[in-house]
């Protein structure tokens, strides 16, 4: 059966991850520039609580930060701008060329990133709660798939990628190639979707795609009170 979610042919079914939160968490992910914000925006928009993996991200390495006097430690004092901020083009011109030294940020900030989200999904209100990350299956265990009972996956082709975040950020596309490269491939990452909308036209058919997804996710989280209870 196919994961793509389309109004008329998507068909349902819940298939709890680890996840160890009595609500339902769904995990959004998909490549740079793929629409996740996007989707996010939407589902706010219906009530739910987002955390955002990317928000989290800048907060974490917030001026004084611990975690950003680890990275200092780590790298050097040229990651700081002068006013004690970090330097995050420069830090992202470094490791999106250098594989081995994101892998290094990455031990530094994702468990941050993990803390504080559990925290904010423990703190969440909503019927669900989606978290947006872009590297959602990337990290294996102490990643944050495991946070979430699905993954739904953006799913849209480089091109597109390419075209909506050059557009968004005025960045240039060799730049955004970069950190591309260093993301799933489109069929990696749909491998391990439970659900997958593809978001190639227009916002109004990507809420189309939305709609149905968030009518069964209310049903799933239903299910699941009743069962805890
Ligand atoms: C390298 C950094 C400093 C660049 O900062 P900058 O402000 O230029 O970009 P920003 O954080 O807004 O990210 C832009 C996009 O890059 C992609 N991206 C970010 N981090 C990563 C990563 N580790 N691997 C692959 N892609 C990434 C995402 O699609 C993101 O939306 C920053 O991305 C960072 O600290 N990354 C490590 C933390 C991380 O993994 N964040 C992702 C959330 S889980
Ligand atoms: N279906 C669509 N039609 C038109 N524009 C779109 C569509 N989906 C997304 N966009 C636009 O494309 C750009 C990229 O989308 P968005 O910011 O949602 O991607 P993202 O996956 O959150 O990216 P990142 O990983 O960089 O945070 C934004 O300017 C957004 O408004």
């Amino acid at each position: 059966m196919s994961k793509y979610a389309s109004s008329s042919s998507y068909s349902f079914q819940p298939q709890p991850r680890q996840a160890k939160s009595k609500s339902l968490v769904i995990g959004l992910t998909g490549g740079i520039g793929s629409g996740k914000s996007a989707a996010s925006d939407w589902f706010a928009q219906q009530g739910i609580d987002i955390i955002d993996a990317d928000v989290i991200a800048h907060e974490v390495v917030a001026k004084g930060s611990a975690t950003l006097r680890k990275i200092e430690r780590k790298f050097g004092d040229w990651v700081l701008k002068a006013d004690g901020e970090m330097d995050r083009a420069a830090v992202r011109t470094y490791v999106f060329t250098h594989p081995e030294a994101l892998i290094e940020l990455e031990a530094i900030t994702h468990p941050a990133i993990r803390e504080a989200a559990k925290l904010q999904l423990a703190a969440s209100t909503s019927p669900y709660v989606v978290l947006s990350a872009p590297l959602l299956i990337e990290g294996a265990e102490a990643g944050l798939a495991n946070l979430c009972h699905r993954i739904l996956v953006m799913d849209a082709t480089e091109d597109t990628q390419l075209a909506r975040a050059s557009q968004r950020d005025e960045q240039s596309v060799q730049k955004i190639k970069a950190i591309m490269v260093n993301q799933l491939s489109r069929e990696e990452r749909n491998r391990h979707a439970d659900d997958v909308v593809l978001n190639e036209s227009d916002l109004e058919a990507l809420y189309v795609q939305l709609e149905p997804l968030h009518q069964d996710y209310l049903t799933l989280a239903q299910q699941l009170k009743f069962a805890a209870d």
